[in-house]
């Protein structure tokens, strides 16, 4: 996969503060990765959503967009999708926000594609009213559709799924799915909210006290099986299986992904059993849960 983006050592420390909200962060995004960013509250996630959209500027290090530091680089961000801070102006109609957010961004090229995106974010019937007077969810859909009016192949949204009911989650997952599916497109999602990144996202970067702690893919889980301490030979045997098995010393816990050959799943399950380790198996629904409470331990 072609790299798009490329961040190097970068930190943010803001003026008022004494400590970095991100110290040091060397990750690299590829083009097509839909990413879930996560992380406690004030764990840097906002600043490094910030940093990439050229909000702020960064105390140390560079992100390259294509090979351009695009703090030093104009028109770098043309093809960014941002959702982020409030962007529309609430006592204009849906519709003239669009147009306006078009025309001061010399991109008035894309007023043709207001129709179809109002419609994709379920707001066209409501084009004419102003955005001052909807509901929260109906505010998020317009800041959504000012991200998406201009087709971007990059988009950044951070907390998107803040307030909304869960018919409103759904729906906003659908439209990005769906985005996602009929374009070439590289997303980046902040959120608390694991189980709606895990419907969406084949990656994730899990930033703790502005350090980034793990960048990682989405690895399908087939199941997990808590064991009980495992010797250092069987450890050795789990290796073997590269990235198909994953043992966590910390809690005894073995997660074995969808992509394990059956021959693979026979053998290990025959060495567990003979070894006489298993405590019980279960399906592994959700990766990001249970990376955060190994986090905790
Ligand atoms: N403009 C600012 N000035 C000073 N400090 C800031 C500013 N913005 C953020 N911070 C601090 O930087 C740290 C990281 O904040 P940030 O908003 O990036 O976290 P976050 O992961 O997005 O949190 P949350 O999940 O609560 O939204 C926090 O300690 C925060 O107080």
């Amino acid at each position: 996969m072609q790299e798009l983006v490329k961040i190097n050592n970068l930190s943010k420390k803001y003026r008022k503060n004494s400590f970095y909200s991100l110290k040091d962060v060397n990750v690299t995004i590829n083009d097509g990765d839909i990413i879930g960013l996560i992380g406690k509250n004030g764990a840097g996630k906002s600043t490094f959503l910030k940093l990439i959209t050229k909000a702020i500027n960064p105390t140390t290090g560079s992100i390259e967009y294509k090979g351009q530091n695009i703090h030093q680089a104009d028109n770098v961000l043309e093809p960014f999708g941002i959702m982020i801070e409030t962007v529309f102006l609430p006592y204009l109609s849906v519709i003239d926000n669009l147009n306006f957010y078009l025309e001061i961004h010399n991109k008035t090229e894309y007023k043709d594609n207001i129709k179809n995106t109002l419609n994709l974010v379920g707001l066209w019937a409501h084009r004419n009213r102003k955005p001052a007077d909807f509901s929260f969810g109906m505010k998020q859909r317009v800041a959504l559709a000012i991200a998406l009016v201009t087709e971007p192949s990059f988009l950044i949204l951070d907390e998107p799924f803040v307030g909304l009911d869960p018919v409103g989650v759904s729906n906003l997952i659908d439209i990005l799915k769906q985005w996602a599916s009929k374009r070439q497109v590289t997303m980046i999602i902040s959120s608390h909210q694991l189980e709606e990144l895990e419907s969406l996202c084949t990656r994730y970067i899990f930033i703790d006290q502005g350090q980034l702690r793990k960048a990682f893919n989405k690895n399908v889980a087939l199941m997990e099986i808590q064991t009980t301490k495992l010797s250092d030979d069987l450890i050795k045997t789990l290796k073997q299986y590269g990235q198909t098995v994953e043992y966590n010393a910390q809690n005894n816990k073995i997660v074995i992904s969808k992509d394990i050959s059956q021959k693979d799943l026979n053998n290990l399950l025959l060495i567990l059993t003979q070894a006489q380790v298993i405590n019980s198996i279960s399906n592994n629904n959700s990766q990001l849960k249970g990376f955060f409470d190994t986090e905790k331990g």
